[in-house]
């Protein structure tokens, strides 16, 4: 029936101001405003919509794209949208495509690699797409290992330009977005050779494509990858190749930042760290963890707001069955996800705010906090993509078999979301460069320079090997201290057990390798406290409305100790914790879950997600999920006839074939 809430009777259980908690979700009342305003802007389009995505084969698919993109573009000149708005209504239109990497990393590849000069020619440009950029990175043999890459870039000092080669058919650009098609320039990354001399990897800026007739320029391959995971998912985007052959560029084509090549062929280093050549990689990284909120949540938004309405068993007297989110089970596996989705939202903003920071310091020549940030920036993305990827999967099981059809949302948003474990460094890789950084502040303890920030727990490490969880009763769990000191331990007792196990190595090289699983262990443990602690600081501001510091506060108990629960045997193995002080966590964790289940579905009203942006029948606001699921079969294009397309030329045959075996 149009205009019921079938969800209303839940709502009204709520005990705090859902209003008020959508300002915390959005950070502030400013973005929520703009959020909430280019949200329904582009569910009120007809342009954008989006529900027969996944009918179109690939060549409609990504044509559809292009047509949406370009339409954004020209709302978005149109309305004189801001930066801001601007990139809220592309997330809206929920589609992956080329402009992604023009505005997510080409550009930012140049304002942070490029020199004053460089961005005041490149960027004017790219501001108004009169060229199209993609970020140029990976190559067919080399992904992970960026010190690998074959890519070459020789300077010629007969002409003052570079010669751009793929020297073999490895060295091949491979996976790129929007390159396949569409991008007319590239921040392509090559190893700089001056004469006969390696200094490196390099970005370089090297156009592509003509821009009069789109055909690529000479000496330039580039064609796309072909069909990836998922029938229409991330196939709207045109991941390239590229090879080239002996193409020429001037010599200030070279994003000179970080090093400059001179006019007579000298490298001339700046004060710059060279790893600022990755630093796209970390605005990125950090971009992809605030990301991993909104995946996770709008996973977790359609399985709550559907948990709610499906009913299983446990009728008596006629009388309705049982919702499934009443199901204890279903709480532990639904209620932790959701706490993930505010947890990995206000870990987000602090990382926002980190990257925010050591951008200035490094425009002052600060760079002690690079470190720190790039550990930081490449844990997070990991632990939080992981979980996400496998928080959608775990939100399609929790949805039954409706969870399996397209239109519940959640298959598109799981081929979509899980690159997001690769792309950007592998997830392992990136754990293992968290380890490193932990190894070398273990290393250094006791040097007189005390660890600082995330790790300045590690300055206290006398005490976080010594000190045993004080536990008495269920109820202690909630004392934040409590909670914080078992994270910090058991992170500080696995990367002190794992620096012992390093110095019986002779080769340190060797024993990180022979030790890499164990690091990862540890790294993860770090990162999931920063996780929790970032949580708890939110919960130190001023959070007005009724309520909402309350069910933050039961978000962040059952945030952290579903974490416990989860890894009781790290807790339990560095001897922090007893089995008795493990159980009571989890005694605990359940009476949480039951604080939760009156607020699950104003809980992730909260989000503001509108039914465009969710795509999802199961996870639409007014829980009418039934009628809608029918309708919607209806319009299959297989649906279109009766007797299918086909049946004269197979199932006819077959069935006469049947008749004749009976016969005999
Ligand atoms: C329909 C539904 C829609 C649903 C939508 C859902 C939401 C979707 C969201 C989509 C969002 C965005 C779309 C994104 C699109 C995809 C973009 C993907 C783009 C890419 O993938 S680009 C390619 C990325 N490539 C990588 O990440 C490669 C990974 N490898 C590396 O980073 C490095 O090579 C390395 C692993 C770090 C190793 O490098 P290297 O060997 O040079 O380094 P060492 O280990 O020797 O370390 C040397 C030294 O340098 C320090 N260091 C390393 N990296 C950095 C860094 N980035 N910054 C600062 N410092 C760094 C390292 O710590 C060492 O320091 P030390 O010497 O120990 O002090
Ligand atoms: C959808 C998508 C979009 C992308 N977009 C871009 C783009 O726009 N631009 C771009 O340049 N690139 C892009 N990439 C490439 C991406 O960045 C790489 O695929 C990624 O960095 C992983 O590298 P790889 O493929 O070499 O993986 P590999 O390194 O080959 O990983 C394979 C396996 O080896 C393991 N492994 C590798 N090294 C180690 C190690 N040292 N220790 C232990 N285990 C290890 C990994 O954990 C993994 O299990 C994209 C990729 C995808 C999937």
């Amino acid at each position: 029936m149009e205009g019921v809430d079938y969800l209303a009777d839940e709502r009204k259980k709520t005990e705090f101001d859902v209003e008020e908690m959508k300002i915390v979700w959005a950070g502030s009342r400013h973005t929520f405003e703009v959020s909430d305003r280019m949200a329904k802007l582009v569910a009120n389009d007809p342009v954008f919509r989006k529900d027969d995505r996944v009918m179109l084969a690939r060549k409609d698919l990504f044509k559809n794209t292009l047509r949406k993109a370009t339409y954004a573009w020209k709302r978005i000149n149109e309305l004189r949208l801001s930066e801001e708005e601007a990139s809220k209504l592309r997330s809206f239109v929920d589609e992956p495509a080329f402009t992604d990497l023009h505005w997510g990393m080409f550009v930012p590849a140049i304002k942070g690699q490029g020199t004053d000069e460089q961005q005041k020619k490149w960027l004017p440009l790219a501001y108004k797409m009169q060229i199209i950029g993609c970020y140029a990175q990976t190559e067919l043999g080399h992904g992970s290992n960026v010190q690998g890459l074959e890519t070459t870039a020789t300077f010629d000092p007969q002409t003052d330009e570079f010669v751009i080669h793929s020297p073999t058919l490895t060295s091949s650009k491979w996976w790129p977005g929007g390159l396949g098609k569409v991008s007319t320039h590239g921040v392509v990354y090559a190893r700089l050779i001056l004469d006969g001399q390696e200094h490196g990897i390099h970005g370089f800026i090297v156009q592509l494509r003509s821009l009069e007739d789109h055909r690529p320029l000479p000496g330039i391959t580039v064609a796309d990858i072909g069909m990836k995971f998922g029938s229409g998912a991330y196939n709207t985007m045109d991941n390239g190749l590229l090879r080239f052959d002996h193409v020429r560029i001037p010599r200030d084509q070279m994003l000179m930042r970080v090093s400059q090549v001179t006019r007579d062929g000298k490298i001339v280093q700046s004060d710059v760290p060279r790893q600022l050549v990755y630093g796209t990689m970390v605005y990125v990284r950090q971009t992809i963890v605030q990301d991993a909120s909104i995946a996770l949540s709008r996973a977790v938004c359609i399985a709550t707001r559907y948990s709610a309405v499906r009913r299983q068993f446990g009728s008596s007297n006629g009388g309705p069955e049982t919702q499934v989110i009443d199901y204890k089970t279903q709480q532990s596996r639904l209620f932790p996800l959701l706490a993930s989705a505010y947890a990995f939202r206000f870990v987000g903003e602090w990382l926002k705010w980190l990257y925010t920071d050591v951008t200035q310091r490094l425009q002052a020549n600060d760079f002690s906090t690079l470190p720190e940030a790039h550990a930081c920036t490449a844990g997070l993305k990991s632990l939080t993509t992981s979980v996400t990827a496998d928080g959608i999967e775990e939100s399609r099981k929790l949805c039954g078999g409706h969870g399996y059809l397209a239109s519940s949302g959640l298959p598109e948003l799981f081929a979509v979301y899980v690159p997001a474990c690769t792309y950007e460094g592998d997830n392992t890789v990136l754990m293992l460069q968290v380890a490193r950084f932990l190894m070398k502040t273990v290393s250094q303890l006791g040097s007189g320079k005390p660890p600082v920030g995330t790790i300045s727990y590690m300055g206290r490490i006398e005490q976080l090997m010594q000190c045993r969880c004080a536990v008495k009763k269920a109820g202690d769990w909630l004392n934040p201290n409590a909670v914080l000191e078992a994270f910090e331990a058991r992170a500080a007792r696995m990367s002190v057990s794992c620096a012992q196990k390093l110095s019986k190595f002779s080769n340190p090289e060797e024993g990180f390798a022979e030790l890499s699983a164990d690091l990862v262990e540890a790294a993860v443990a770090h990162c999931q406290l920063i996780v929790v602690s970032k949580f708890f600081e939110k919960l130190q501001q001023d959070i007005p409305g009724k309520g909402v510091k309350r069910q933050l506060e039961v978000l962040c108990g059952v945030y952290s100790l579903h974490l416990l629960h989860k890894h009781q045997g790290d807790f339990l193995a560095t001897s922090y914790i007893t089995p008795k002080q493990a159980s009571l966590a989890n005694d605990q964790l359940r009476e949480l879950y039951s604080q939760v289940r009156p607020n699950a579905i104003a809980l992730v009203d909260a989000f503001n997600y509108t039914d465009h942006y969710l795509g999802s029948i199961l996870g639409c606001y007014d829980g009418n999920v039934y009628p809608k699921l029918y309708e919607a079969a209806w319009r299959d294009p297989l649906n279109d006839s009766v007797i299918p397309d086909g049946y004269e030329q197979y199932i006819r045959p077959l069935l006469k074939q049947q008749l004749r075996v009976a016969k005999l």
